[in-house]
């Protein structure tokens, strides 16, 4: 039976410490400490100085910290530097020395990612792969062959690779010496607990298993007893206030009450006029509104890229890619993952009931995917949840996708009167009482009564244009145009990097071209305060350094790459880039499986 020592919380979070402690001190190889430095990751996070050393000796570790806490450099860096010696003492192995779960298909591209320019920066000869569960058996075996030190995948892969017989339960047992399982309180959630089960009677005695996550849940404890074999946990701080844990304290909160007919006209103030600052992640409870968004937006000049589980894996991985490297600045998101599970549910009758009426069931949305948890959005300065989430949980989650590390963030909520029920639920739990400061979610300043009304006649006209039927059309051309995209990173990249011209995710989706009065907001419609909050927002922007060095940077950057295919990186658009016919042809493109 598992030992559980609980490690006070002053001892992970005090100042002086955080100051005094350095990579060195926590024994960490000094190749991996040249490449953090180099990534311009000079000091540990609370998280890291106090799970490093504890993986380093061998320990089994539960580790929960807030999002945006540096869990996966955490368990990464003393995973590597193990693999670092137990590649000296190679001995033929048939099976990866250490896994990594994770629950999407996202999260294990960005894992993989990572853990690849470690190693190439570290210069060991060490492999990595990344395998998917809608890879066919002869990739999935071509890439286990030698085997790979590393493999990231989410646990229904690993059962595929077990019962397709290319991974041998046998080799597992002789080989497997670390098992990673990354957002494992989500790994359950997502329907994982089959495909971890088929897994762990091969998972030997001697195996190091890391749990690592955001909160605490029973699905965690459930993990713990179904992984853990070694006598001694440590579960990373299991005490203390849960909201202080979990909140990201570097993000100021606020918010503002309006109609839900008015936040179109609330979204357009707060980015046309300049009130929060870029990058802006902009967060939709469904697929249909980020679409009205995106079209609403781009008469007024706004351009942004959308991102949901129906798009093709390759291009949500780009649009990620791109968006961290700054190439455009608004990125609106659907969450749906609080409703995934009631979706499946309502997919799995709606497919009984064709099947029964042998009709063909609708294209599924991909199960594996979720923007929310985990991906490491970068430089995300401000969250904005368009629609309210449906949860604390789902609240604390999005709103962890800014302030990440040791930066700085804010985010707004639009509340709207049929959202007050799960608002009220999210102050209260944040603490609406003075002394409180760092978790308190605030009324949005910035933005007047006078600023809002001068926009009203025009956002109102516009919105009139984004009907159901444009936003239905819009919602297919721009699936149309990922698959097309998806298809392209395949077939064309290698043979012509012109193709990269076609991955431009911001596309305007509008058939009418913006008309030129809408882009710019006439002086006479601004009043001084407006103007007075905008230029603060601009300095502070300045201050920050943050004038969207990606999109300068990038023309350098192109040149320089050789295969974006393989990195499947941010490579940005050409100016006067050709316009492309949207034909019909890839409408028969396979889904996505999960
Ligand atoms: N010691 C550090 N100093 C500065 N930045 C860091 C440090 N460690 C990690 N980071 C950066 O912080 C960001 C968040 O890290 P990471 O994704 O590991 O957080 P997380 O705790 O796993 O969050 P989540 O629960 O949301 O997945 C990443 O961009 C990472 O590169």
């Amino acid at each position: 039976m598992a030992e559980t020592l609980e490690k006070p919380p002053k001892e992970i979070e005090s100042e002086d410490e955080e100051e005094d402690q350095t990579f060195e001190n926590l024994g960490l190889d000094g190749r991996l400490i040249r490449a953090l430095n180099k990534k311009k990751i000079l000091k540990p996070t609370p998280i890291q100085r106090v799970a490093i050393p504890l993986i380093l000796e061998g320990k089994d570790v539960v580790a929960r910290a807030k999002t945006g806490s540096g869990k996966t450099f955490a368990y990464l860096l003393p995973l590597l530097q193990k693999l670092f010696t137990a590649s000296q003492e190679s001995t033929k192995k048939l099976a990866p020395t250490a896994i990594v779960l994770v629950p999407t298909r996202e999260l294990s591209q960005q894992v993989y990612k990572e853990v690849r320019s470690l190693i190439e920066l570290c210069r060991v000869p060490l492999k990595v792969v990344q395998l998917t569960s809608n890879m066919p058996t002869s990739d999935l075996r071509t890439a286990l062959a030698g085997p790979p030190e590393i493999l990231v995948s989410t646990p229904a892969c690993v059962k595929k690779c077990l019962s397709d017989g290319v991974l041998q339960a046998t080799s597992i047992g002789d080989s497997l010496e670390m098992l990673v399982l990354d957002e494992a309180d989500l790994l359950l959630s997502y329907g994982y607990e089959e495909d971890i089960k088929a897994l762990t009677p091969h998972i030997p005695k001697h195996c190091q298993s890391l749990l690592m996550s955001a909160t605490a849940s029973d699905d965690v404890e459930k993990l713990k007893k179904l992984i853990l074999h070694n006598s001694y946990i440590l579960t990373l701080p299991e005490v203390g206030d849960i909201k202080d844990e979990v909140i990201p304290k570097n993000v100021e909160q606020s918010w503002i009450s309006c109609t839900a007919r008015d936040k179109l006209l609330y979204i357009l103030s707060l980015l046309k006029l300049e009130l929060v600052q870029k990058k802006v992640l902009i967060f939709t409870n469904t697929i249909d509104t980020s679409f009205r968004i995106k079209l609403f937006l781009e008469k007024f000049g706004i351009r942004s890229a959308v991102l949901n589980s129906e798009l093709p894996q390759n291009s949500r991985i780009h649009i990620l890619e791109e968006f961290n490297a700054g190439l455009f600045d608004y990125l609106i998101a659907t969450d749906d993952s609080e409703t995934k599970e009631k979706k499946e549910n309502d997919q799995k009758k709606i497919d009984s009931k064709n099947s029964r009426r042998h009709a063909k069931p609708k294209p599924k949305a991909d199960s594996e995917f979720g923007v929310v948890r985990g991906i490491d959005f970068k430089n995300v300065h401000t969250v904005l949840n368009f629609d309210m989430p449906l949860s604390v949980e789902g609240y604390v989650h999005r709103i962890g996708r800014t302030g990440r590390a040791y930066s700085t963030g804010a985010s707004v909520s639009l509340v709207s009167p049929d959202e007050m029920k799960v608002f009220e639920e999210i102050k209260s739990f944040l603490g609406d009482d003075e002394e409180n400061d760092s978790n308190k979610l605030v009324p949005f300043t910035l933005l007047t009564k006078n600023a809002v009304e001068s926009l009203r006649y025009r956002a109102e006209d516009v919105s009139k244009s984004v009907t159901k039927l444009a936003v239905r059309e819009s919602r297919a051309q721009d699936l149309r145009n990922e698959i097309l995209n998806s298809e392209k990173l395949k077939a064309h990249f290698e043979a012509n990097q012109k193709d990269l011209d076609l991955l431009k995710h911001d596309k305007v989706l509008s058939k009418k071209p913006p008309a030129p009065h809408l882009r710019v907001v006439p002086d006479y419609l601004l009043d001084a305060t407006t103007k007075e909050a905008s230029k603060r927002v601009k300095l502070a922007r300045a201050a920050m350094g943050n004038n969207n060095p990606g999109r300068r940077g990038f023309k350098k950057k192109f040149k320089k790459d050789k295969d974006p295919l393989k990195s499947l990186s941010a490579q940005g658009p050409k100016k006067g880039r050709r316009e492309r016919k949207d034909g019909n042809e890839n409408h028969k493109q396979k889904r996505q499986k999960t």
